[in-house]
């Protein structure tokens, strides 16, 4: 029996049920909700989109990592919430987006350890250190799905919303067009001053520090 190529390996890894969508009604417009299960896994990842997605012309869009304390509970502890409030406010302005929703919540770790590592950070630890002392890499997510959920969608190329240089970079490895990144730079709060510092400082996010220009390109 011949050995898979390591594109056979990667398809069957990210091998994805798609199922088409139905209206999901916000305050801002409705949009068509895709659920896409991870046949390896049985995570079922979302993609929120409105208009037509097809054509050359870069679609607006936002790859969102889960965060269920953020996108569901108010917290603010982070900047989910509001990023991905802002995300769909300005892909219904524009009429036509998408919202990929991944299943990695924690950057990856889940959230049980993620609430491990908030209390750590409430002894002192930052966000690196806490994911450190838990035993993982600062950032443990996988954007290998983001490509066939896309074709799936008939989406060509983005205009992504995003203030994080390694999402970039993995879109690239992963040979995904995105025409321009747009900041979302959204809801700074004290109690999540020193999570944005931390990220802008140790993992490179293009996060202004306070007093600094809000657009660094
Ligand atoms: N492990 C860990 N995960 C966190 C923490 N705070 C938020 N998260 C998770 O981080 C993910 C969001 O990542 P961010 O780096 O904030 O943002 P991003 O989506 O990568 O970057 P942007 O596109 O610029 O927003 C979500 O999965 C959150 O659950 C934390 O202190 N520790
Ligand atoms: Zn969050």
């Amino acid at each position: 029996m011949p050995t898979p190529t390591s594109d056979q390996a990667a398809d069957a890894q990210t091998e994805l049920q798609y199922i088409p969508p139905c209206q999901l009604p916000t305050p801002w417009a409705t949009f068509a909700l895709h659920a896409f299960v991870e046949q390896a896994t049985g995570k079922e990842h979302l993609a929120i989109t409105l208009g037509e997605l097809g054509g050359d012309e870069p679609v607006l869009a936002r790859i969102h990592s889960e965060c269920l304390t953020g996108d569901a509970l108010f917290s603010q502890r982070c900047d989910c919430g509001a990023q991905l409030e802002t995300a769909l406010q300005r892909i219904a302005a524009e009429g036509r987006g998408a919202v990929l929703y991944l299943r990695q919540e924690g950057r990856g770790i889940g959230l049980v350890n993620k609430i491990r590592a908030y209390q750590l950070q409430e002894a002192g630890a930052d966000t690196v250190e806490a994911n450190h002392a838990l035993g993982f890499a600062p950032d443990m997510r996988d954007y290998r799905l983001v490509k066939p959920m896309l074709e799936q969608l008939g989406i060509k190329s983005l205009k992504l919303m995003t203030n994080n240089p390694r999402k970039m970079k993995a879109l690239e490895d992963a040979h995904i067009p995105v025409a321009q990144r747009m900041p979302l730079i959204v809801n700074r709060n004290p109690f999540n001053e020193r999570y944005l510092g931390t990220k802008a400082a140790r993992l490179g996010h293009w996060i202004p520090l306070p007093g600094e220009e809000e657009n660094p390109e």
